[in-house]
């Protein structure tokens, strides 16, 4: 009896995992077939492998020399294919496309699932619903508009200043080498420039925000015990500490119960200080060395700054050193040669479907474009490896009579365009304006490598092991 039992049971699991097996083969090869060939986007020229599954990508973003190296493979792909690829999504190398595609006019939406990527799906960076989106953008956009950014500059400019100070009594003149990455980061991770800003964080919140000293986790949690205390006061005294927070305004927005939840307040936050971090850094730090390893242009922006500030102990506000033309244009230059984010951004098409070329794009799939292509684009930027900040000079329009600007697209276009633009101008033009108006810089063991893209952390990263912008402050400017 108990062998009779024990054989129909085998009998079952044997035959249970038969069927899985040959079920999976089934849907497999199912599955395959409708990827190669009847799946709307198979029509596409692509490497087949891609079309057939993601997992190429998974591939190369973990597996491939150090990992991060996806965005390389598919340029490669670009080369023999045109534009193509993975089952579920086209993506585009064509710089005249990408103000199509990231139209403000447009209501294409980011791709659902990817709102997990940072852990803060109530956020409006991961929102993807258009007019969830929209609702959520436009009680943060006040915050960050150029007029909100211009009336409080000058606590950047009094952080910049700080930064400044300590760099003449610690570093200068003493053959201490002096890491611009971390430099930076320490003051676009500091905070209290951003805070103070626009009063946009309430000051205890602040001293929780540096990435250097908790770990991410830790920061999330601290930020919804903050958060809660905001909430906490306002319910007990109908008001919370009467500061011009992003969180007071919030809160007292036309927006409904379900947006002023304690975790979507928190993921808003948490999002609105990390997008600002290490993108920032990188930008300042990439300018640094491009300008260290162009005396020409170096010495052209000096001058400038020389005559627009007499007196380097004397900055001008940020509104006049925005008009000074070869600054800005170096900024410019900075942002382009910094890459911006290093990542596909897809939409969504929807309405109807989107004329490219000779092919129609379907509504219902995500489409893709890379900053870092047209940013890279020689047909806009010639010799785009060069640190040229005349290209941007005057009325500058790009090789096809475009206005150049319709191609700085290091924030992205559209409604999904970053909201901390305006701030990041600040905060780059017065670091670089202070830093180069009164001190005397050299590169100490740099190279192109150190700001070259390797690796795509979202921010690009260069090769592990290569260091990044080092110098010496050798004396201070008069
Ligand atoms: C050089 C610095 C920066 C660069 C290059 C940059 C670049 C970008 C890009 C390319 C996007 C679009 C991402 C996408 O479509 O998925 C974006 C979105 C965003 N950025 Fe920035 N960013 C910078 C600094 C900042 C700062 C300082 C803040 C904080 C105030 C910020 C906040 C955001 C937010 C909240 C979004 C999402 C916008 C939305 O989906 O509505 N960024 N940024």
């Amino acid at each position: 009896m108990n062998n009779l039992i024990l054989h129909s049971k085998d009998l079952n699991i044997y035959h249970i995992s038969l069927f899985a097996f040959a079920s999976t083969v089934v849907y497999l090869t199912g599955l395959a077939i409708y990827r190669l060939y009847f799946h709307p986007l198979a029509k596409f020229p692509d490497p087949r492998l891609a079309a057939l599954t993601q997992w190429v990508e998974t591939y190369y973003e973990l597996f491939n020399k150090e990992g991060g190296q996806f965005y390389f493979a598919y340029t490669d792909w670009h080369k023999k294919y045109g534009n193509e690829f993975l089952p579920n999504e086209l993506h585009i190398q064509d710089s005249t496309f990408y103000n199509t595609l990231y139209s403000i006019t447009k209501h294409y939406v980011k791709v659902a699932h990817t709102q997990y990527r940072f852990g803060l799906p109530l956020s409006s960076f991961a929102t993807s619903n258009y007019n969830h989106h929209r609702l959520r953008r436009g009680a943060i956009n006040p915050f960050f508009s150029r007029r909100k950014i211009m009336e409080h500059s000058h606590a950047v400019q009094k952080k910049v200043d700080r930064m400044c100070e300590r760099l003449q009594n610690d570093s200068m003149g003493v053959s201490r080498v002096l890491g611009l990455n971390e430099m930076w980061g320490c003051l676009t991770s500091d905070f209290s420039s951003l805070a103070t800003l626009a009063q946009i964080l309430p000051d205890s919140l602040v001293r929780w925000l540096s990435p250097q000293m908790f770990s991410v986790h830790k920061f999330n949690n601290d930020m919804i015990d903050q958060v809660q205390q905001i909430i906490d006061s306002r319910a007990r005294d109908g008001k919370s500490d009467g500061k011009n927070t992003v969180f007071k305004a919030l809160l007292d927005s036309d927006l409904p119960p379900e947006e002023l939840s304690l975790h979507r307040i928190q993921n808003e936050a948490v999002s609105l200080v990390g997008a600002g971090l290490d993108t920032t850094a990188k930008t300042l730090s990439t300018t640094c060395f491009y300008l260290l390893s162009n005396p020409s242009v170096l010495q052209k922006l000096q001058e400038e700054l020389d005559h627009s500030m007499p007196d380097p102990a004397d900055m001008v506000s940020y509104d006049e050193l925005a008009k000074l033309p070869y600054l800005s244009a170096v900024i410019e230059e900075g942002l382009r040669l910094a890459y911006g984010v290093v990542e596909r951004l897809p939409r969504i098409i929807s309405g109807s479907p989107l004329p490219y070329g000779d092919w129609v794009l379907p509504t219902g799939f995500p489409v893709s474009m890379d900053d870092h292509d047209v940013l890279t684009d020689n047909a806009i930027f010639p010799d785009p490896g060069e640190f040229r900040p005349e290209r941007w000079l005057g009325d500058a329009v790009a090789p096809d009579g475009k206005k150049l600007s319709t191609y700085q697209v290091s924030f992205s276009k559209g409604p999904r365009a970053c909201v901390g633009l305006q701030l990041v101008y600040a905060e780059v033009t017065m670091g670089t304006a202070s830093i180069f108006r009164r001190f005397d810089l050299t590169l100490h063991d740099t190279d192109r490598a150190s700001v070259e893209y390797y690796m795509n952390l979202v921010v690009p990263r260069p090769k592990p092991g290569v260091h990044g912008v080092e110098v010496f402050l050798q004396s201070l400017r008069a």
